[in-house]
């Protein structure tokens, strides 16, 4: 849409948005008018909450009730922050974070208060896991840990984008009266999907997202599976099973999407949804996953986006995703059989 009749502010937001997530912000930027400002206010809120998450130079003396009293934040009119953490690559949405809240306080009021209400839980929930001894220790535990944490930093983001969609009249009610159960499969099936993906860059990091519950049946150290190629088959049995959960949010998503009737908040909603699947299809049974990041092509990137204007396309995109991980199954992994039953029941459902 056309930026140049905006305000300056405005523009700086955009800017801002382009700065950090170059292709997503072009689908941001196609929505319709009455969510578009509203939801690119809400991306940049996040990237800031994350930002401020990931910027290991913020000790948690001041980075645990920075997170807590984030939402207040909002309440503001220049509050900015200049995190000293130089390679923080999203600093800049800190940095300039006045004008952000310059474009939120003009936000209709019912926006307004999904943005505040989802960076009050999604701060206390980062704040939790990052006191919670254990998981700094050895990561997440036990896959009820796995799908909290994810439900905290993903799983919230679809519950606000669902109330801000059906406030809007471009989703059906019925997505915000099932305990926004699908809205969190949403975000789960997405963060899932980038935590198998970035096993190799975490550990570069020092930390990994992987549950212990999943991985130990695999190995006793995790960058084993990188470090000693004894391990490397293990390792391709723990991604097989991290895709198997994965898959288990699958048939939420697309009964998501069946309800949205909007179509640019489709799109918006669909777009990330196929990159996931296609991305999950390449993950498994892949040995590079171990050694670096694995990313689709971009020519699959401009195939998915054009089909995945319809809810047939994307049903299709899934249904074909699900035949590649099932093909690329082998009779000696530990789950070839939950894999093919899995996946049946997903292309049941399509
Ligand atoms: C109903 O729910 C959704 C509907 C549409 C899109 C998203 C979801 O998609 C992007 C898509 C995106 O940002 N893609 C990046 C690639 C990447 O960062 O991996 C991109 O294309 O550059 C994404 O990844 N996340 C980040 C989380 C997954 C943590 C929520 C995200 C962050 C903020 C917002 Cl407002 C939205 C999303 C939804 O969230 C579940």
């Amino acid at each position: 849409h056309d930026l140049t009749k905006e305000s300056p502010e405005l523009q700086r937001c955009y800017y801002l948005l382009t700065k950090t997530s170059r292709s997503f912000a072009a689908v941001i930027e196609e929505l319709h008018p009455e969510l578009r400002d509203a939801i690119m206010i809400f991306y940049l809120v996040l990237r800031a909450l994350d930002t401020i998450e990931d910027d290991m130079s913020i000790k948690s003396e001041i980075k645990v009730p920075l997170l807590r009293t984030f939402d207040e934040k909002l309440n503001t009119k220049d509050w900015t922050f200049d995190g000293n953490g130089p390679n923080e690559k999203d600093r800049l949405v800190l940095v300039e974070f006045d004008k952000i809240l310059s474009i939120y306080h003009g936000l209709k009021p019912q926006y307004q208060d999904v943005v505040k209400d989802i960076t009050y839980k999604m701060g206390n929930g980062m704040a939790d896991y990052i006191l919670d001894e254990n998981f700094n220790l050895n990561g997440v535990e036990t896959v009820k840990d796995y799908d909290l944490y994810c439900h905290y930093v993903a799983g919230l983001v679809g519950e606000g984008l669902t109330k801000l969609t059906v406030m809007a009249g471009f989703s059906d009610d019925s997505l915000a009266q099932d305990n926004f159960e699908k809205s969190n499969s949403m975000g789960l099936f997405l963060q899932k999907t980038n935590i198998i993906r970035d096993y190799h860059e975490d550990l570069l990091d020092g930390r990994s997202f992987w549950p212990k519950e999943i991985w130990s049946k695999y190995t006793k150290e995790l960058p084993l599976f990188h470090k000693d190629a004894s391990f490397e088959q293990a390792g391709l049995s723990c991604i097989n099973e991290l895709v198997l959960n994965a898959l288990s949010h699958a048939k939420d998503c697309l009964s998501y999407l069946s309800m949205v009737k909007d179509p640019s908040t489709f799109s918006f909603c669909a777009i990330p949804q196929v990159m996931a699947i296609a991305t999950l299809a390449e993950v498994y049974n892949n040995r590079k996953v171990l050694h670096g990041v694995v990313k689709i092509r971009k020519g699959t990137t401009c195939k998915l986006i054009l089909e995945s204007r319809t809810f047939p396309g994307v049903v299709a995109i899934f249904r074909r995703y699900i035949q590649v991980i099932n093909h690329k199954s082998s009779v000696s992994d530990p789950n070839y059989l939950k894999i093919g039953i899995k996946c049946g029941e997903i292309e049941q459902f399509c």
